[in-house]
């Protein structure tokens, strides 16, 4: 009865060059019809060591696709007025298509007001109300966040059919958890939600045929929490230092612990990660579109 299975590793970042590869060519074609470049404000005030990977790798991925980046790097001590003044500034430049504000802001901030003062239009994290209602109420036409995005695009990839399966989203924030169950129910997929009061995450992981993890826990879901066949999507990035003094980045799951249990899991690095990072390209290409109504 407990005998291992074989754990298939999904392989997030062949999945994200093909999407890549996508807008990249949309990008081109684009360029020569209208003559406009795509581009992308990114804001990171302070230094979450999370965004400094996420700002590292899409700054490099943004060019490669051919669009303009252009990189706010703030000190810590920025304050609400002087964030909200910027927005305001990429609100009105035709040049940005794409604005995205790094979460966690720094604790003296407050990051929902903010957020709203991003023109849904130039949303391409999918944050404002707007964009958010839109979800809620099952319009896909919107912007979708990039995180939760990718992590249904790669689970209609490896299950075509999601209708009826049980889903456990661990973690409730709404740039992840809570936009990814929207996005599971609207698949048919019966949806639990577990955030940090919740009593009983264990009992209800191993209900579920798909669990989705994004608390910044490291190895919070244990091998024993896993329903034997179940897919795990690992969306934590945790940076730790190794037994040999490196810095190595690992997700939310005990990822030993979870091979010869799990049918198939996303590994950190090289699942979620480049993924987000696709969508996030799609959605400022789309945002360009959309702008100029085509
Ligand atoms: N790979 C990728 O592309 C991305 C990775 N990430 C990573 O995913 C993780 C989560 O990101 P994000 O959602 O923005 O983070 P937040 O900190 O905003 O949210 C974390 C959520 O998890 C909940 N939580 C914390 N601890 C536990 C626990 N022990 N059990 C259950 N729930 C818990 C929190 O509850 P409460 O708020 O009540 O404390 C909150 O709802 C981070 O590691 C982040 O770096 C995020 C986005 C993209
Ligand atoms: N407004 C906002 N939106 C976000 O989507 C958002 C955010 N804030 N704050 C931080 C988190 C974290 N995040 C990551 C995205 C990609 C990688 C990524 O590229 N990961 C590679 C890392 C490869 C490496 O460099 O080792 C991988 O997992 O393979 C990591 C982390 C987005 N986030
Ligand atoms: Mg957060």
């Amino acid at each position: 009865m407990n005998t291992p299975i074989e754990t298939q590793l999904i392989d997030g970042k062949a999945f994200a060059e093909r999407m890549t590869q996508k807008v990249t060519e949309e990008v081109a074609e684009l360029q020569k019809t209208t003559g406009i470049t795509p581009g992308l404000a990114v804001i990171l005030v302070g230094n979450d060591p999370a965004s400094e990977v996420y700002v590292r790798n899409k700054t490099k991925q943004t060019h490669k696709v051919g669009m303009r980046s252009f990189m706010h790097l703030l000190p810590e001590t920025t304050t609400q007025q002087e964030l909200l003044s910027l927005i305001q500034r990429l609100n009105n430049d035709p040049d940005i298509h794409g604005i995205l504000v790094q979460l966690p802001l720094p604790k003296h901030l407050v990051a929902d007001p903010i957020i709203q003062a991003i023109r849904p239009e130039k949303d391409v994290d999918g944050l404002t109300a707007y964009n958010a209602g839109k979800l809620a109420l099952g319009h896909m036409d919107g912007f979708i966040p990039c995180t939760p995005l990718g992590c249904l695009l790669l689970l209609q990839q490896e299950v075509p059919n999601l209708r009826g399966l049980n889903a456990l989203v661990i973690g409730a924030s709404n740039l992840m958890g809570k936009p990814m169950a929207q996005l599971l129910l609207n698949q048919g997929c019966t949806v639990t939600i577990a955030h940090i009061d919740t009593r009983n995450t264990a009992e209800l992981a191993k209900q579920a045929d798909i669990i989705i993890v994004a608390t910044g826990c490291r190895e919070l879901v244990k091998g024993s929490w896993i329903k034997k066949g179940a897919i795990i999507i690992d969306v934590g990035i945790n940076r730790i230092i190794s037994d040999d003094k490196k810095i190595k980045l690992v997700g939310d799951v005990a990822f030993q612990e979870a091979l010869g249990i799990a049918s198939k899991i996303t590994p950190v690095p090289g699942g979620v990660g480049p993924i987000t990072i696709s969508c996030l390209l799609h959605n400022t290409l789309c945002a360009t579109k959309k702008h100029l109504s085509i």
